[in-house]
């Protein structure tokens, strides 16, 4: 079998924040048609920080058919679901709770697990494999979308510097309890997960971004978190960043407007 290296990322910059919002809503439009003619149903991972704002542009848009949806989340904070570090409250407070999607269709941490890590990740794991597992006989899921950001030590997910979990091959969710940012206890899923998916896109806007995006995409081989985002082929990278943060950055800018 012919050996394919990951395609190279694909870099949409946008004059701001607001642009990024209307083409990203048209971005996971797009890839919601394809998996729903596919396979009948759109699997997607979302983290927190600023990204459930810039999802702003699912919000009322008829194309969205939040009936197949399947989310999951990339990374969670291990707090009770009303906590504000849950990342799932963000989600819900500034996404879900304003359109039609089934409370089942979006998955969470099992709460009588917060005080155990180990089955709590293990527990969302299998909540991961109920989904994937028979339906795709695969050795690690195949998500049809995961939309990351980038924090300003290039974490992603909580995949954090010098982390050991930055070697995880074989878990698809792992657990951490000495997460530099706080809270410290978080779940995270891991590089062979983040790298399974047919489509991984980062969003990062802000002038704050400038140096950590530049050594992301120009001197990936510093292994910077974000870096080591490498969809296998076909999996295909995008990152969504406004042009303040992307000043600074050499890599090629996508010459198609979305
Ligand atoms: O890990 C955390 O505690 C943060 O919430 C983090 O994951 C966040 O997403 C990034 O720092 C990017 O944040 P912004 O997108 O808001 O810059």
């Amino acid at each position: 079998m012919a050996h394919h290296s990951p395609n190279p990322a694909i870099l949409n910059s946008f004059a701001n924040a607001d642009e990024i919002v209307d083409s990203l809503a048209f971005f996971i439009a797009s890839a919601q048609k394809e998996a729903i003619d596919k396979k009948g149903r759109f699997t997607v991972a979302l983290s927190g920080g600023s990204l459930p704002k810039m999802l702003r542009g699912l919000i009322g848009n008829p194309s969205i058919k939040w009936d197949k949806w399947q989310v999951f989340y990339a990374d969670e904070r291990v707090v009770p679901l009303d906590h504000p570090d849950s990342n799932h409250l963000a989600c819900t407070n500034l996404l879900f709770s304003k359109v039609p999607i089934p409370a089942d269709n979006i998955h969470v941490l099992d709460v009588s697990l917060l005080d155990d890590l180990e089955e709590l990740s293990d527990a969302y794991e299998k909540e991961l494999i109920r989904e994937f597992a028979q339906k795709d006989a695969a050795r690690f899921p195949v998500f049809d979308l995961i939309l990351l950001g980038m924090g300003p030590d290039g974490h992603t997910a909580s995949l954090f510097p010098g982390h050991e979990l930055l070697a995880e091959e074989d878990r698809w969710i792992a657990y951490l309890e000495d997460s530099p940012k706080p809270p410290p206890k978080r779940i995270t899923f891991t590089y062979p997960v983040i790298n399974h998916a047919a489509r991984v896109v980062f969003v990062a806007a802000g002038k704050e971004k400038v140096e950590i995006l530049r050594q992301v995409l120009d001197t990936p081989e510093d292994g910077l978190p974000a870096s080591r985002v490498k969809p296998v082929f076909p999996g295909q990278l995008y990152w969504f960043v406004d042009d303040a943060a992307a000043a600074a950055v050499q890599y090629p800018r996508s010459p198609f407007k979305l």
